[in-house]
């Protein structure tokens, strides 16, 4: 829907409700780049001047950005290439490589994608290369201009660079780092990665040709300037199309944040994270609940947002199980608490099973022991329990070692919210000795 500037005049609800989801998608699901990154200014302006270098006055540079999961590493390469561009010539002459360690899985694949996103495809034809330096070296020999006097700028993005390092011989980074060290040709290689100790990785002859630039992004955020970016990321802009609605709804925010049991949950977030990503999955969650007949963001919807984004995997996965399956994984639990943690098979575990329907005169839990054995080829397709080693495949089913995967809280959380679960099963789960 087009940005109308209604300003003094109002919009229907219902359309602003469309307008403020249209905004904050874009700003949570990073489909608009913010104009200047919050927070890194310092590695921003460090990383342009850096590719600028490349860009503009054909050096060659190498330079690793290294950060925490969803610390912003890929937002700021975004911003500055962005920023980059922005000059003509720039755009006009530099070329860019997108390499991920996750798709280029070895230095042959990369090779390919490497002439792929060059549109070398038809100069490298069916020719044979002897090595990687050579096949790097004609490919960028191929791009040198028309007089041979200067090659145009190339820069390569290494995503999750970590993983390049486990290439056989490192060939794809030496080679890179080669051609950075040596200026054959204007190249700049940029490594993103959250390894702190990616350095460690590399083979002393590749190291030796890294430039060692790194661009840290470590946050040293404190919770009030948490606090305080939840409400400039929850506000809308000066430019939306209604005035009044905008100001309601900053007014709203601020509020919001100000609330006590709010800035509990945010407290809680911040310990265990302070990210853009977590945050935004936060907010997200939040804004799903707003709606034409409640035009804002309640306490109550932040904090029941909250427990979405903390809600255990594991955990909610014992909500499909059977309730023989929920005894056999009790059953384990008392075996964990029993013998500390050592492994067991499944012979203990129903012995331990057997020892609960004994007590009890109902036959509702008798089960054959192929049931049984089912059930717990179930648990270990779910991955709640797995074998202690794997080579022991050919032991007798019965007999071979298991560990539980969940641990005691994960499966009294669990069994609080299983439907309908028999009050004696929750209670044998209590029970301190099976
Ligand atoms: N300074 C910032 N301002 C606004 N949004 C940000 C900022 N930094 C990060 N984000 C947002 O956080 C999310 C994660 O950022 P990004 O993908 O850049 O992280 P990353 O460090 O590259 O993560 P990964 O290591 O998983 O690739 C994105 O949606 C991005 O828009």
């Amino acid at each position: 829907m087009s940005k109308r500037k209604v300003k003094d005049d109002h919009m229907p609800v219902g359309e602003c409700i469309t307008q403020v989801q249209e905004v904050f998608r874009e700003r949570f699901c990073c489909q608009k780049l913010p104009e200047q990154p919050e927070g890194v200014e310092s590695q921003h302006k460090h990383l342009l001047e850096l590719l600028k270098r490349t860009a503009v006055h054909g050096e060659s540079n190498s330079v690793l950005i290294v950060g925490p999961r969803g610390a912003g590493k890929t937002m700021l390469l975004k911003c500055v290439l962005r920023d980059l561009l922005e000059e003509k010539e720039v755009e006009k002459n530099l070329l860019q490589v997108h390499l991920n360690g996750l798709l280029q899985t070895d230095d042959r694949i990369a090779l390919k994608e490497i002439t792929r996103q060059l549109n070398l495809e038809n100069v490298v034809g069916d020719k044979v290369f002897g090595s990687f330096a050579e096949t790097l070296g004609f490919l960028l020999e191929a791009l040198k201009k028309g007089d041979r006097s200067s090659s145009r700028p190339v820069l390569f993005v290494l995503d999750e660079f970590d993983l390049f390092a486990h290439h056989k011989n490192q060939t794809l980074l030496y080679n890179l780092f080669d051609v950075s060290q040596s200026a054959q040709a204007p190249i700049a290689v940029v490594g993103v990665t959250c390894r702190l100790d990616v350095l460690e990785l590399l083979e002393k002859r590749v190291k030796s040709r890294f430039s060692h630039r790194q661009i840290h992004l470590l946050s040293s955020l404190t919770f009030p300037q948490y606090a305080e970016r939840v409400r400039t990321q929850l506000s809308l802009p000066d430019d939306f199309p209604d005035d009044k609605f905008a100001q309601d709804w900053n007014a709203s925010v601020k509020n919001l944040c100000e609330d006590k049991s709010v800035e509990e949950v945010l407290q809680r977030h911040f310990n265990s994270s302070k990210d853009y990503r977590m945050m935004h999955m936060l907010l997200m969650l939040c804004l799903s609940r707003v709606s034409v007949a409640k035009p804002n963001i309640k306490p109550a919807d932040v904090l029941e947002a909250s427990k979405m984004c903390f809600t255990d995997a594991k955990a909610n996965m014992l909500h499909g199980l059977s309730i023989l399956e929920l005894c056999l994984v009790i059953a384990m639990k008392h075996l964990n608490d029993v013998y500390e943690g050592e492994p067991f098979n499944l012979q203990m575990v129903h012995n331990e099973f057997k020892k609960f329907l004994h007590r009890k005169s109902s036959s509702m839990y008798n089960f054959e022991q192929p049931v049984i054995m089912k059930a717990f080829e179930h648990l270990q397709q779910l991955e709640l329990i797995r074998p202690v080693d794997s080579s022991s495949a050919k032991t007798q089913r019965e007999y071979q070692l298991m560990r539980l995967m969940l641990d005691h809280s994960q499966i009294m959380e669990a069994l609080q919210k299983y439907p309908q679960c028999p009050t004696d099963v929750k209670q044998w789960a209590m029970s301190a000795f099976g």
